[in-house]
This record gives C-alpha cells, sequence and structure tokens, in this order.
C-alpha cells in the first residue's frame, strides 16, 4: 500500500484510486494549462473518466488542456464550460448550462482562485478575493448540489484553499476591509481560503458524507500563474504574517505533480469517508479509529492536518453558511 507525504505525486494517487475514477463525472474550476487544476485533470484522464468539466473564464487557456486529454483518451468527454466566479450572472449561467447538460457530477473541485492582488470588487461588489475565492465556489456548489447528490456514493466536494488561511479569520463586522481603505491584500486572500475551509465543515455536517463528502485541502507551494500579482517584499510581508508556514519558501517548491495529489487524494480516498472496508493508511492521532468519516477535515501533504483555530467550529461555519446565502439572496435549504 502506497505510503502517502509531501512528496506523493498525482499519478500515485490516481494509480490507487483508479476504481474511483473509471466512467465517473468531474467538474475542475480554474483548470488553466500549466495551474494545478489543469494537472489535476490530465491525472483523471489517465484512468478514464467519461467526463471531465473544465470550467473557467478563458478558453484560450483551457483548450490546450482539452487537447492534451483527448490526446490521452479520446473517448473521454472533455467539455469546456464558461465561468467567471467574480459575476454572479456567469456562475448561475455556467450553473445552469452544466445542469442541463449533465445527470450528475460525481467530484467537484473547487480550485480556481486568485491571490494578494490590488484592492478591488467583483461585478457585484463583494471585496474581489472574498467574491472571487469563497463567495463564486459557494454558489457554484449551492447550485450543483443536486447533481452532485444524484450521483450517489462517493461523491465529492473539494476546496483547494490554502495554508494563507492562518493569515486571517473571518471579519464578520468587517468582511470587505472599510470598503478599501484599510486593505491588506494577504488578510483578504487568508480570509477567503479560511472560507472555503470553514464551507467544507458545514456541508459535511448538513450532509451525510455517503450522500456527498466534502473537504478542504492545501496543495503545498508550487509555482504557477497564482503568484502573478506578488514580488519578493510581498513573500516575505507574508512570511511575517504567518510565520509558522514553512511551506511559503520557495525551496520547498513542489511540482505540478506533487501540487495536484491532494485534491486527488481528497477527491478519491474512499477510506475517507469511513467506510471501514479501506485501511487510511494517514498518521492519526492514537484515539481516532482508522474507520472514522472524516467528511468536512482540512489535508496537507496527503494526510489529515489540523486548520488554524480560526477556521474550526461548527458555530462560525453555520454563520459564514447564512452569511454566503443573505450576501447571494440564496436558500440551499441544507
Ligand atoms: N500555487 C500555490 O503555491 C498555491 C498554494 C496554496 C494554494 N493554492 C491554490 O491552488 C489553486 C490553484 O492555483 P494555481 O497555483 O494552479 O494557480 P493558477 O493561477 O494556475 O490557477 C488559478 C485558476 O483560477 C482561475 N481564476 C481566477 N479568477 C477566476 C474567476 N474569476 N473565474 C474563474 N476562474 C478564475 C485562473 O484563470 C486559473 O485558471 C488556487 O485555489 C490557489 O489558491 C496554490
Amino acid at each position: 500500500m502506497t505510503s502517502w507525504s509531501w512528496s506523493s505525486t498525482g499519478t500515485e494517487v490516481v494509480h490507487e484510486f483508479e476504481g474511483r475514477i473509471r466512467g465517473r463525472t468531474f467538474l475542475i474550476t480554474g483548470p488553466s494549462d500549466g495551474g494545478i487544476g489543469a494537472e489535476t485533470a490530465l491525472c483523471l484522464a489517465s484512468k478514464s473518466p467519461s467526463t471531465v468539466i473544465l470550467a473557467g473564464r478563458d478558453r484560450v487557456k483551457i483548450q490546450p488542456v482539452i487537447d492534451k486529454i483527448t490526446e490521452i483518451n479520446s473517448n473521454i468527454k472533455a467539455v469546456f464550460v464558461s465561468l467567471d466566479l467574480s459575476d454572479q450572472f456567469s456562475i448561475r449561467a455556467a450553473a445552469a448550462e452544466i445542469n442541463g447538460h449533465f445527470d450528475r457530477i460525481d467530484v467537484l473541485i473547487n480550485n480556481a482562485a486568485i491571490m494578494a492582488c490590488p484592492y478591488g470588487t467583483t461585478k457585484d461588489g463583494f471585496e474581489v478575493q472574498f467574491g472571487t475565492n469563497f463567495l463564486g465556489p459557494f454558489l457554484l456548489t449551492g447550485l450543483l448540489l443536486p447533481k452532485l447528490r444524484a450521483a450517489g456514493p462517493g461523491a465529492r466536494i473539494v476546496n483547494v484553499s490554502s495554508s494563507a488561511h492562518r493569515f486571517e479569520g473571518i471579519r464578520f463586522e468587517d468582511i470587505d476591509f472599510e470598503g478599501g481603505t484599510a486593505y491588506d491584500t494577504w488578510k483578504a486572500y487568508g480570509q477567503s481560503k479560511t472560507a472555503l475551509i470553514l464551507m467544507a465543515n458545514h456541508l459535511a455536517r448538513r450532509i451525510p458524507s455517503r450522500d456527498i463528502a466534502s473537504f478542504a485541502i492545501h496543495p503545498g507551494s508550487i509555482a504557477s500563474g497564482l503568484q502573478r500579482h506578488v514580488d519578493s517584499e510581498s513573500i516575505s510581508d507574508a512570511r511575517v504574517k504567518s510565520q509558522s508556514i514553512t511551506d511559503f519558501e520557495v525551496a520547498d517548491r513542489k511540482t505540478l505533480q506533487q501540487g495536484c495529489a491532494t485534491t486527488l487524494f481528497a477527491a478519491l480516498n474512499p477510506a475517507l469517508e469511513g467506510d471501514a472496508t479501506y485501511q487510511v493508511n494517514m498518521v492519526l492521532p492514537a484515539n481516532i479509529p482508522s474507520f472514522l468519516d472524516l467528511s468536512g477535515l482540512y489535508f496537507s501533504d496527503c494526510q489529515l492536518k489540523n486548520p488554524a483555530i480560526h477556521a474550526c467550529g461548527a458555530e462560525t461555519a453555520d454563520r459564514l453558511w447564512h452569511l454566503g446565502e443573505q450576501l447571494l439572496g440564496e436558500d440551499f435549504n441544507l
């Protein structure tokens, strides 16, 4: 049995859990060529899923990934869906298209994000990182829940968070940093990534994991298009804020193959939903049985990890869920 660690690769994960891929439908947001989402899609494609839905803003950046999937296996349906997570109108249109064309979604991977960009607002007027990284995936997930339920056992939601969630909790009294006057771009990124961990926590408590299991993960530090707003001064500023986050060091960077491993581990490993026929094969505290239902929890390096205290707690998770519904005028009836 594979031993999972910092250096595990996406190829190793899909090899181990091949049975959870064949014939299934996967939706990945933000799978631009050269990013973690694209590598996730390519690893899945090597094990014959029926469909990979690639949802993003820019078809030109995603078409090369579709071409590579088709090269790997021309029987896979690789479909582009136009999706701008900073625009409710676009998210609703994408969800309507997906709901209209597909019977089921087995795994939704909320991978897309922006990081440490200057202050701005989304088309709907929300602070840009909270709006794009949390409210967008939150709305998309809520609108797609019926198709995830339709997939039956093994359905999963994976929120790609970050160790940078440690920079900030949810600023319930000042979500948008006083309209930008007190803006700290790293704290805003941290808040949005904390929100994704709390969202997985809320989903896991409201939906039995045999119907849909939900996880949040940190992929590691990987060179990608994400760092376009980040210069060395900003990185050292972030290091000072994070203190304990050693994986922010460039020297510790993972390859894309290593960077997609934890996403795939959370998307596919049957042991995580409490199936006693599989061994978790992870380092767990001594008092936790190996067949525990781990839905709602946080993973990094293909291991269960503790997130920051501010990213834990049912009360905070429920409060955030209701705030999201209120801001978007939705009731997902969970
Ligand atoms: N690269 C790292 O070191 C690192 C570390 C921790 C967490 N992460 C997380 O991993 C995920 C993938 O990041 P990556 O490193 O592959 O970066 P990336 O920039 O290659 O991927 C991010 C994707 O999100 C898309 N995106 C951005 N705004 C969008 C919008 N409004 N609507 C739709 N799509 C949008 C981008 O077009 C891109 O395809 C992100 O959630 C990121 O926060 C990355």
